[in-house]
């Protein structure tokens, strides 16, 4: 590498490391030159192509004190959420390719099999790291075999249930097995909730007082040793607390537990993996602690704001400017807020996305109804329910494919009793570079078969606004899905409206064709159905506002008057609005109309510029059109 100041060129470690295999034969020295190097390389990457910058940069050493400690890849490394496995991509003989991490084609963000055989489980949504390792180890056990299975988990992702089932199960079988607890104190946002003061032994001045009356009172009962105990614990609110260790929780569920750990210093790292490797048995936890964007200024000042970036100026810190358009996400966040200024039974609720769902201004200025419940999904549209069942308006906003997660809920605890909860799915349809776990690509399959639950999906962000409206003072229950992004820089409305359920809106007359686009598919129909008459095909618009229930006597009229109909959307085909179409033509005895559904195809969308995962999906303005020349030209 060409040193820019002396003009001298000399090689990097980094240039020699292919695989872990090359990091195992270095001098803890050497490792730290390679920290540095590795860290360099991350904030030069991403300063171009954006992505996870704080959670990689967090985990530099822990990962190469892992990888050189533990025989990877026979060893099984589980990264949980995955957006921390930059320096693992780096090491495990991605280093050249890392230029392409998140372009179209290029290395994932995330962990994939398909990338590397070091990448032995798939993640994306948090909190799944430990049920996979359990079941890794298991199968190791019943097939006779070694390996050692290690999950690494952040300890935001450590407060959702998923997580706390599979200790629970893991502790119960008792198994070889290590949890990596990765501990910065921070979700995306600070992290919340009773487990993460626990981790940080900030225990309530209530909590203290409690368990402090409880210990003297049973220790008093006791004879001498109750009183020396007693005498040490009433010296300093310090050592009372240091009387309980995080690791009593994990004790608790029967695993060993060891730590805190500095997991910056590589010495100690490195030290603590091989003494676990090499002489303990069943579930161990290790927790080391972590300073998220370690070693990059603007990130370890923000980490909140570098733990997902955009392209950025490495200098300064700065973000590329964007174009200025209000993204729907934000239109969102100050309909909430406007909502809320006169409805105060409005309340918001967030699973560890405040900024990401548009909410910061809500929490800020309703902080009493403003609830951000760390990542729990299932969680917050239970808890939704019961806000509901008491009089008040939930709004649960959460990531579409994040939601996935709280099917039953959905369906069990709002749907079934009727419940006024608004479902606010933000992330609805492809969301570009982080791929294939996180587009939200499945909802209005998901949504449309559950009975009562009403569902719309907003051309632009002032129908968004009125959709938010309706949703809330409905009564019942209500999703409204939008896309990631700009809107459609319209102008937003002053005074909201409630929409006619299950209503949609003629926007085009014509004769010929009848497009049928859902939400952010509208704009595109409408500048196809400019293009179809530039080459004489009369092409009406319908906007169906509602996916349920559909406004059955407009589409069935115009699809009759028409004899063609392509229905437009960013979400699956199967199960999706072409799909209630089909059903409404069908149950119309209009099967004579000929029909063509624009949808993603039956398999997982990879990441990429939205733009052109809607083009390859025949989504886009071009494809409608060339959709609607085939079916005119159609015969029999
Ligand atoms: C089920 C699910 N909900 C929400 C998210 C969004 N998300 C990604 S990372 C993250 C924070 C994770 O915190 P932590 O595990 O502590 O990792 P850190 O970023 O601090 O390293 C969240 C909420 C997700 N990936 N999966
Ligand atoms: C890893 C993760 O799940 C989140 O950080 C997600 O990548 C955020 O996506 P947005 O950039 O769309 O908020
Ligand atoms: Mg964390």
């Amino acid at each position: 590498m060409l040193n820019t100041l002396t003009g001298i060129s000399h090689r990097t470690l980094l240039e020699d490391i292919n695989s872990p295999a090359d990091i195992r034969g270095l001098a803890i020295p050497e490792l730290v030159d390679l920290a540095q190097e590795i860290r360099d390389l991350i904030i030069r990457t991403v300063s171009r192509t954006g992505g996870h910058l704080a959670p990689s940069l967090g985990v530099v050493e822990l990962t190469i004190a892992l990888h050189y400690v533990f025989d990877t890849p026979q060893d099984k490394l589980i990264w949980d959420v995955g957006h921390q496995s930059y320096t693992h991509k780096i090491l495990t003989g991605r280093r050249d390719q890392f230029a392409t991490l998140r372009q179209y084609k290029g290395i994932s963000g995330f962990p994939k099999i398909k990338e590397s055989r070091y990448d032995v489980f798939e993640t994306g949504h948090s909190s799944t790291s430990i049920s996979a390792a359990l079941g890794m180890a298991l199968a190791r056990d019943i097939k006779k075999e070694t390996h050692r299975a290690i999950a690494v988990i952040g300890d935001g992702s450590m407060t959702a249930g998923l997580a706390f089932e599979a200790l629970n199960n893991a502790g119960h079988l008792d198994r070889d097995l290590i949890v990596i607890l990765n501990d910065n104190e921070m979700s995306i946002s600070p992290n919340v909730g009773a487990l993460s003061s626990f981790l940080s032994r900030k225990l309530s001045g209530k909590t203290m007082r409690r368990v402090k009356a409880h210990i003297e009172e049973r220790l008093g009962q006791l004879s001498n040793v109750g009183e020396n105990i007693l005498n040490i614990l009433r010296k300093s609110e310090e050592s009372f607390k240091s009387f309980f260790t995080p690791g009593m929780l994990f004790e608790a569920l029967k695993f060993d537990y060891i730590g805190p750990i500095q997991g910056h210093e590589l010495e100690d790292l490195i030290e603590t993996f091989e003494g676990v490797r090499d002489n303990i048995h069943g579930p161990v936890l290790i927790h080391v602690l972590t300073k998220k964007g370690k070693g990059y200024l603007p990130a370890e000042k923000n980490p909140g704001l570098y733990h997902g970036v955009g392209p950025f100026d490495i200098a300064s810190g700065k973000p590329q400017s964007s174009n200025g358009s209000i993204s729907y996400t934000e239109v969102f966040g100050s309909t909430m807020v406007q909502m809320a200024m006169s409805d105060h039974r409005i309340a918001a609720i967030s699973a560890a996305m405040i900024t990401g769902t548009g909410l910061n201004s809500f929490a800020q200025q309703f902080p009493e109804r403003f609830f951000d419940v760390g990542i729990a999904e299932q969680h917050a549209v239970t808890f939704a329910a019961g806000l509901a069942s008491q009089g008040l308006r939930p709004v649960v906003a959460i990531y579409s494919s994040f939601f996935q997660r709280a099917l039953d809920q959905i369906i069990h605890d709002v749907c079934i009793p009727k419940l006024p909860v608004t479902l606010a799915i933000d992330r609805a349809g492809v969301v570009g570079d982080d791929g294939p776990t996180h587009h939200g690509v499945f909802d209005i399959s998901f949504l449309r078969f559950i009975p009562n639950l009403v569902v719309m999906a907003p051309k632009d962000e002032e129908e968004l606004q009125h959709m938010l409206y309706t949703a809330v003072t409905l009564g019942g229950p209500a999703a409204v899905r939008y896309p990631r992004g700009p809107g459609e820089r319209v102008e937003l409305a002053t005074t909201l409206k409630k929409l006619e359920i299950g209503r949609g809106e003629v926007l085009v007359e014509g004769d010929d064709i009848l497009l049928l686009p859902v939400g952010n598919r509208v704009y595109p129909a409408l500048h196809a159905a400019d293009g179809l008459r530039k080459v004489g095909i009369s092409a009406a618009v319908i906007n169906p506002r509602f996916i349920k229930p559909l406004d059955d006597e407009l589409i069935s009229t115009w699809a009759r008057r028409c004899g063609r109909v392509i229905t437009i959307e960013d979400n699956a085909r199967q199960g999706g609005f072409g799909s209630a179409v089909l059903e409404l033509l069908g149950s119309r005895r209009l099967a004579f109309v000929r029909t063509c559904l624009l949808a993603h195809p039956d398999e997982f969308v990879e990441h990429g510029p939205q733009a052109v995962l809607w083009k390859n999906s025949r989504l886009d303005t071009p494809s409608i059109i060339s959709a609607a020349i085939d079916l005119m030209q159609q015969k029999d």
